[in-house]
C-alpha cells in the first residue's frame, strides 16, 4: 500500500509528506522492522519508540510516524498520539478486517474470560467458524497461539484479526481490557456487540481511581455505535445488576439489551439453584421461560451465562439451540477447576485475584463446604497494592483458615507484599508460608475428609515471576502432587 493511501485513514489528523513510498509492513518495533516499513514511534512507560527510530530505517523504514520531528533522512508525519494514530493505521494496513467480522467486545473486571469462552462455544455450536483473543490464548478456528497481553496492542491486533478474515472466522469475541481501551489499542475496531460483566475494584495502580477505571471500562460503549460504518445494528449487552450499566447505557449510542439476577432485565435468571455439580434457574426472556441446567457452579457463573446468552441473542442466534451449548459446557480452564487425585476434600484452583472475585468464590465454596475452608492466596507484585488488605481481610472473614503467599511478586520483595496483605488482618488468624509451592502442601497435609482447599488467584497459569525470573508453576499439579504424596505416606 501507498503511504499516501495509508494516510488518508488518518483524515485530517496527519501532516502530508511528498513523498510517496510504497509501505511493505507497518511496525512499532525497529527489530521487526523490513525494507519498505513504516516505522511507528510509541511512548512506552519504560522505553521511549522515538529513541529508536534511526535503528529502524537503517533497518529499512521508508518513513516514520512520530509525535515530533526527528532528525532522521526520511519523511517523519507528525501526529499528536501515535499509540491512537497507529490503531488507525493498523486497521487501514490490514484492511478493516474487523468490518469483515462479527465482532463481540467484552470488558468489565471480573468474568471476561469465562463469557468469552462461552460466546465462543455458542457461536461454533452453531456451525460457524470462531476467533478469540483473550488472557489464555489468542485462537483462529482450532489454532492456538500464545498472547503477551490480555488485549493486544494495535498492530497486532489487527494482524490478527486479517489472519481471522483470511482463514474465514465468521464471528470473533474478545476481552477488552482498561488498559487496552485507554491506550487505544482498540481504536478503529468496528464491535457488532459490546458486553460489559461488572466494575469492582482493580489496576488501581494505573487507573488511579475507581471513577478513571470506570470511564476506561466505558470507551467501549461510548464508542459503540458512533462508527460511520452502521449497516449492522449495534448492541450493548449490560449487567443490570451493576450500577455502572446505567451509566454506559445513557453513553452509548447502540441498543441496550440488559441481563441479570436481581434486578428486572431483558434477560433474567429466576429461581437460581445451586449444588455441587452445577445451577439451574429459569431464565426470563422476551421469548418466554425456560429451565436453564448449567454444570458450573456459583452465583457469578450465572452472571457470564446470561452475558453470552444476551450477546448470542442480539446476534440473531435462536433461543433454544443457545441454551444446549451453555448446558454443554464444563468450564473453563483454571476457573473453579478441582484437582481430584481420589482425596477426601476437595481441592478448587480459581483464577480470583481481585477482591470481589475472591469473595464471589469463597462465598460459593460456602455453599457447599461440609466442614473447614483453606484459602490459599497471594496479590501480585508490582500491580494495585491498595487491593492487598482487603483480599486479605475478605480470605479471613470467608474462610476458617486463610494461607497467605507469593502470587507473582514480580520486582517486589515477597515479604513487603505480604506485610500489605497483613495490614487488613490485624488480630486475625492466618498463616503466613511466602513459599507457594510449600503453602500449598500445608493445606493439603492439614485438610480433613470434607473439607475444601481454594488456591486462589493464578487459575490457568504455569509460572510464578520472582524478580526478573520466570520459573514453571502451576497449582493444579503442585497441588496433585501434594495431595498423591500425602495418601502414599
Ligand atoms: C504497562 C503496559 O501496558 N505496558 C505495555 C507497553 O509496554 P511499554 O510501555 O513498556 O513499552 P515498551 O515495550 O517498553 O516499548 C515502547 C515502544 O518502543 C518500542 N521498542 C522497544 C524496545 C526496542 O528495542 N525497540 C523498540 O522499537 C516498542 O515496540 C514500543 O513501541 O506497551 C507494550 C506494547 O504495546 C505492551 O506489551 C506492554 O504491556 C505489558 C506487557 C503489560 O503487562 N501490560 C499490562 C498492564 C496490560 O496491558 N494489561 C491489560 C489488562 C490485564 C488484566 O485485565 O488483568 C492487558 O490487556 O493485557
Ligand atoms: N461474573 C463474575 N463476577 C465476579 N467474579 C467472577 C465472575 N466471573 C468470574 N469471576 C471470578 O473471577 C475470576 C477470573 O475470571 P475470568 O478469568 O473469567 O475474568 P477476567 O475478567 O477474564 O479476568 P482478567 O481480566 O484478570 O483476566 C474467576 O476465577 C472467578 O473467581
Amino acid at each position: 500500500m501507498k503511504l499516501h493511501k495509508l494516510l488518508d485513514s488518518l483524515g485530517t489528523f496527519g501532516n502530508f509528506t511528498e513523498e510517496n513510498p510504497e509501505i511493505t509492513s507497518v511496525e512499532n518495533d525497529n527489530r521487526k522492522v523490513i525494507q519498505g516499513s513504516l516505522f511507528i514511534c510509541v511512548k512506552g512507560y519504560t522505553v521511549d519508540g522515538h529513541d529508536f527510530a534511526k535503528s529502524a530505517v537503517e533497518n529499512g523504514a521508508v518513513a516514520v510516524l512520530a509525535e515530533r520531528n526527528l532528525d532522521i533522512n526520511v519523511p517523519v508525519i507528525v501526529v499528536k498520539d501515535t499509540s491512537r494514530a497507529m490503531a488507525i493505521l493498523a486497521d487501514a494496513f490490514y484492511e478493516q478486517p474487523s468490518h469483515k467480522l462479527h465482532m463481540i467486545g467484552i470488558t468489565g473486571t471480573n468474568g471476561k474470560t469465562t463469557t468469552s469462552h462461552l460466546v465462543e462455544k455458542i457461536f461454533a455450536d452453531a456451525g460457524q467458524k470462531t476467533g478469540l483473543i483473550g488472557t489464555m490464548y489468542t485462537k483462529v478456528g482450532d489454532q492456538t497461539f500464545e498472547v503477551k497481553n490480555t488485549t493486544p496492542e494495535s498492530l497486532t491486533l489487527q494482524k490478527t484479526l486479517k489472519k481471522m478474515v483470511d482463514e474465514k472466522v465468521e464471528t470473533t469475541v474478545m476481552e477488552v481490557s482498561s488498559h487496552a481501551l485507554v491506550h487505544g489499542r482498540v481504536h478503529g475496531t468496528d464491535y457488532d456487540v459490546a458486553v460489559f460483566t461488572n466494575l469492582t475494584q482493580d489496576h488501581l495502580d494505573y487507573h488511579k481511581t475507581m471513577e478513571e477505571y470506570k470511564k476506561a471500562k466505558g470507551l467501549l460503549f461510548s464508542q459503540l455505535g458512533n462508527s460511520f460504518n452502521l449497516k449492522k445494528p449495534k448492541y450493548a449487552v449490560l449487567n443490570a445488576d451493576d450500577p455502572t450499566s446505567a451509566e454506559y447505557e445513557r453513553s452509548t449510542a447502540a441498543i441496550p439489551f440488559t441481563y441479570g439476577i436481581d434486578n428486572k432485565a431483558d434477560l433474567q435468571a429466576k429461581n437460581v439453584q445451586m449444588s455441587a455439580s452445577g445451577t439451574s434457574f429459569d431464565l426470563v426472556s422476551p421469548f418466554g421461560v425456560h429451565k436453564v441446567n448449567i454444570q458450573l457452579i456459583g452465583k457469578f457463573s450465572v452472571y457470564n451465562v446470561l452475558a453470552a446468552i444476551g450477546a448470542a441473542l442480539v446476534s440473531g442466534l435462536p433461543l433454544a439451540s443457545i441454551i444446549l451449548s451453555v448446558e454443554k459446557v464444563k468450564g473453563v480452564s483454571g476457573r473453579f477447576e478441582p484437582v481430584d487425585a481420589g482425596q477426601g476434600f476437595s481441592v478448587i484452583v480459581d483464577y480470583a485475584h481481585t477482591p470481589d472475585s475472591l469473595e464471589n468464590v469463597l462465598n460459593t465454596v460456602r455453599q457447599f463446604a461440609q466442614k473447614r475452608i483453606f484459602v490459599v492466596v497471594g496479590c501480585g507484585g508490582d500491580r494495585d497494592r491498595t487491593k492487598r488488605p482487603l483480599m486479605a481481610k475478605i480470605a479471613c472473614e470467608h474462610a476458617t483458615d486463610a494461607i497467605f503467599t507469593s502470587d507473582n511478586p514480580r520486582s517486589e520483595d515477597p515479604e513487603r507484599i505480604l506485610e500489605d496483605m497483613e495490614e487488613g488482618v490485624k488480630g486475625e488468624n492466618y498463616t503466613k508460608i511466602t513459599d507457594r509451592e510449600e503453602a500449598i502442601r500445608y493445606a493439603v497435609e492439614q485438610a480433613k475428609d470434607g473439607d475444601v482447599i481454594l488456591i486462589a488467584g493464578k487459575g490457568h497459569e504455569t509460572y510464578q515471576q520472582i524478580g526478573k525470573e520466570i520459573f514453571d508453576f502451576d497449582d493444579r499439579e503442585i497441588a496433585f502432587k501434594a495431595i498423591k504424596q500425602r495418601k502414599e505416606q
